[in-house]
């Protein structure tokens, strides 16, 4: 008997309407199932009744065959969108894999793929472009989205790829325009020339905005207080005056302001603080900067204020203090962590010793040279003693470091970026951040005090897209970073000797040293070797003469001391 001979024998004498109902006009004798019922004992008979019973109903009502089939729909439905969404999620990280993203955190926004994608007002696309911009760097594709939706950021990506305009077109959107609230976002930098940039930066990207940027140098203020002696009433005016709606600046000047009595800002509204160059903000003193920051913390007591940290080296205690200090927080990297960038081609050059140093910075020179070209040295004093040597080789070279004046140093940073001066030679304070259009070559003259910090001076070549060379002289006094560096080196695809890379490694404490107080060099001068002995021997007398007196003096007061105990 098959399955329509069953079925016939069961549905004998029923009527189906159109709706799909059953009009039983006589119940059919199921010689079948009474044979069944005869052999089976009681319990059986009452399960299979049941059984035949919802066998028939399955078979004969059409309502129980459109819930099974909504179930299973439902469950196909389930599973496709389930499907839908594993490929869009392995599209989104093939996308990223592509664009050597890495994310860390939970419920992160899709890359952008075009500025379009950014979903921001119209005019900040058109400026974007008019900067020059056709597509966002892949910094800028996983954190504008990210800054976008107001989550928190510890974004790192390589030097020269669009950090600054990956943060700057978040809060141009977040702010919209000029409000009378104070202060709504806070960016932070290292040094004055990198804030003036970012600035800049910020200016070009909020055209049309009309932003106000705040604030005038703490010197200058300092003055305009001495004139308005204690007049609180003239200082609330003054405060209101410097009333601005983005303050990029450093930390020294916020905190400054927020020391006065009472307070010369208002932090209370800020929206977004933004931290460029973190490691080398948390880096500097001991604990300075740390103080400082919870200082303007404190200050941002607003409750929509939210941190973004960038920069293109990464330390450990940034991300510490990130994962204990922000909710919420997405780590993005791109590319390899703490690697410099692969635009430059790198060459470590043996020189000798420091008068070998001067002989190839000449031979370099003479060979000819592509300006704009950056010497790196260790200290001002070198700055000077270098820009000394180098004016009277018949090049516009040009020094900048610390002790020069403000106005000089935008002066010389202006001329360099006009491409007045050819060489500029300068100290650490240029290496972090700062954008010169098209640095053709880097000359770390002072081998760097760690890899850190030749990530950085190597990268103020080789910036958005453009390609660049970068030459570091070492002596037989720079082995202590020489495998480290040559590793950097080895990473972004340039060659190395094989011995410098299996070389000792030298114990963190020695590193840690370099990298608080640079070693002591010879003098940057060209003088024939008697004339340098002589010197030495000079300079040596001198030094002994130095201790000699101090220790004279300290026997003298320590007589007076006991003396005066008596
Ligand atoms: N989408 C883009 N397309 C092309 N160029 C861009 C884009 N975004 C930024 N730039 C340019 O790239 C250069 C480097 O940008 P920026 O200074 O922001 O780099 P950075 O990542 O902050 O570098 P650093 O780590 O050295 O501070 C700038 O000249 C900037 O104008």
């Amino acid at each position: 008997m098959d399955a329509y001979d069953i079925f016939k024998k069961l549905t004998r004498g029923a009527r189906f309407s159109k709706k799909g109902s059953v009009h039983q006009k006589e119940q059919a004798p199921v010689n079948v199932d009474v044979k069944i019922v005869k052999e089976d004992k009681q319990p059986r008979i009452k399960s299979d009744v049941s059984e035949k019973e919802e066998n028939s109903i399955t078979l004969l009502s059409s309502l129980n065959i459109n819930k099974k089939s909504s179930k299973k729909r439902k469950i196909d439905t389930d599973h496709n969108e389930y499907k839908r969404k594993m490929l869009m999620k392995e599209e989104i990280n093939h996308y990223r894999n592509l664009n050597n993203i890495s994310v860390v955190g939970r419920h992160i926004p899709e890359p952008a793929k075009t500025f379009d994608d950014f979903n921001v007002d119209q005019d900040i696309i058109d400026n974007l472009r008019k900067c020059g911009y056709e597509e966002p760097t892949p910094i800028q594709k996983q954190a504008v989205p990210l800054m976008l939706q107001g989550r928190q950021i510890l974004g790192c990506a390589p030097t020269g790829s669009g950090k600054t305009a990956a943060f700057l077109v978040p809060i141009i959107q977040a702010l919209q325009g000029p409000r009378r609230d104070g202060f709504r976002a806070i960016i932070l930098c290292p040094t004055r020339e990198l804030a003036k940039q970012t600035q800049r930066e910020c200016l070009k990207l909020s055209e049309g905005r009309d932003f106000r940027y705040g604030a005038k140098s703490s010197k200058k203020f300092g003055k305009d207080m001495l004139k308005m002696k204690h007049a609180a009433i003239n200082i609330l005016v003054y405060t209101r005056n410097m009333i601005s709606d983005i303050l990029i600046t450093t930390p020294n000047r916020i905190c400054f302001l927020l020391k006065q009595d009472p307070p010369a800002i208002s932090l209370s509204n800020i929206q977004w603080l933004v931290i460029d160059e973190a490691d080398k903000l948390f880096e500097t003193g001991s604990r300075g900067f740390w103080d400082q920051l919870s200082e303007i913390l404190n200050a941002c007591d607003g409750e929509s204020r939210k941190i973004a940290m960038f920069s293109a080296t990464y330390t450990p205690a940034v991300a510490k203090w990130c994962v204990h200090n922000m909710k919420g927080l997405v780590r993005v990297t791109v590319g390899q962590r703490n690697s410099a960038t692969d635009l430059v081609d790198q060459e470590l050059l043996f020189v000798g010793n420091e008068q070998g140093k001067l002989l190839a910075v000449r031979d370099i020179i003479r060979g000819g040279i592509h300006p704009p070209v950056l010497i790196f040295v260790q200290s001002k004093e070198r700055a000077q003693d270098l820009f000394n040597e180098l004016i009277y080789d018949g090049i516009n070279v040009d020094a900048i470091h610390s002790d020069r004046t403000q106005l000089q140093r935008d002066n010389t940073v202006k001329n360099f970026r006009e491409g007045h001066t050819w060489v500029l030679i300068c100290t650490e304070l240029m290496a972090r951040g700062v954008d010169f259009k098209g640095v053709n070559l880097v000359i770390n003259y002072d081998f760097p005090s760690s890899a850190i910090s030749y990530i950085h001076r190597v990268g103020r070549a080789g910036r958005a897209g453009r390609r660049g060379k970068a030459v570091t002289f070492f002596t037989t006094e720079d082995t202590v970073n020489l495998r480290s560096i040559a590793h950097v080196i080895k990473q972004s695809g340039c060659e190395v000797p094989s011995y410098m890379l299996s070389l000792r490694k030298t114990p963190k404490k020695e590193r840690k040293r370099l990298e608080k107080s640079a070693p002591k060099r010879d003098e940057i001068v060209t003088k024939p070797i008697y004339e340098r002995r002589k010197w030495k021997r000079r300079k040596q007398k001198q030094t002994e003469k130095e201790k000699e007196s101090k220790t004279k003096k300290g026997k003298r007061k320590a007589n007076i001391q006991k003396k005066n105990d008596v």
